[in-house]
């Protein structure tokens, strides 16, 4: 049987009419998500406090590739990272996106809350300026010192 956790998952094109029928209001964020943390899930679970529901978008792994964490990132591919982002309980939905940035998918879910993580300057973000538009508000939610994706690949390589 397939777990009800997967229906989370949305192709981008459903991505509108799901997010319209979510609790609102709606909390989005984006990232790369590439092998998950601490520092990731207390995110996410202070993220999801901050409205009614949490939609999440992954770079697709052509998108990943282009922020150039490595040549090998992502290491976990975009369904794989898809599926475990949906098996969390703060996460509502979970789609993803192609392009260098979220702006195009943020315009098209008009979402009340845009949040990243603290290593953001959420001032000299283009979504930030885009969801404020329309009356929305975009945050960013404490670092977690001591966690991050690049530095747990790196340790467990020695
Ligand atoms: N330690 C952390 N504390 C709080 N938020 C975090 C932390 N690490 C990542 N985030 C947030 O999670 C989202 C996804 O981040 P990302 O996938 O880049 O994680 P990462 O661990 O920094 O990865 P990498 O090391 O590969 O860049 C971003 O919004 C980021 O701000
Ligand atoms: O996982 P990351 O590196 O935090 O995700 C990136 O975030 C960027 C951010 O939203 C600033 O614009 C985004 O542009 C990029 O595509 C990754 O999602």
């Amino acid at each position: 049987m397939t777990p009800a956790f997967l229906d989370k998952i949305v192709p981008r094109e459903q991505a509108a009419a799901r997010v319209a029928a979510l609790p609102q209001p709606v909390v989005f964020t984006n990232g790369v998500f590439d092998v998950l943390h601490r520092g990731h899930v207390l995110y996410l679970g202070r993220a999801r406090e901050l409205g009614a529901s949490l939609v999440v978008a992954l770079n697709t792994d052509a998108s990943a590739r282009r922020l150039g964490k490595g040549p090998d990132r992502p290491l976990n591919n975009e369904q794989d990272r898809a599926v475990l982002m949906a098996a969390l309980e703060p996460v509502s939905l979970v789609t993803w996106f192609e392009e260098d940035t979220p702006l195009q998918l943020i315009g098209e879910l008009r979402p009340a809350v845009l949040v990243k993580g603290g290593d953001y300057d959420m001032s000299r973000l283009p979504e930030a300026a885009l969801v404020e538009s329309w009356g929305g508000q975009a945050l960013a939610i404490p670092f977690v010192d001591g966690y991050s994706t690049t530095a747990l690949v790196a340790k467990i390589r020695g």
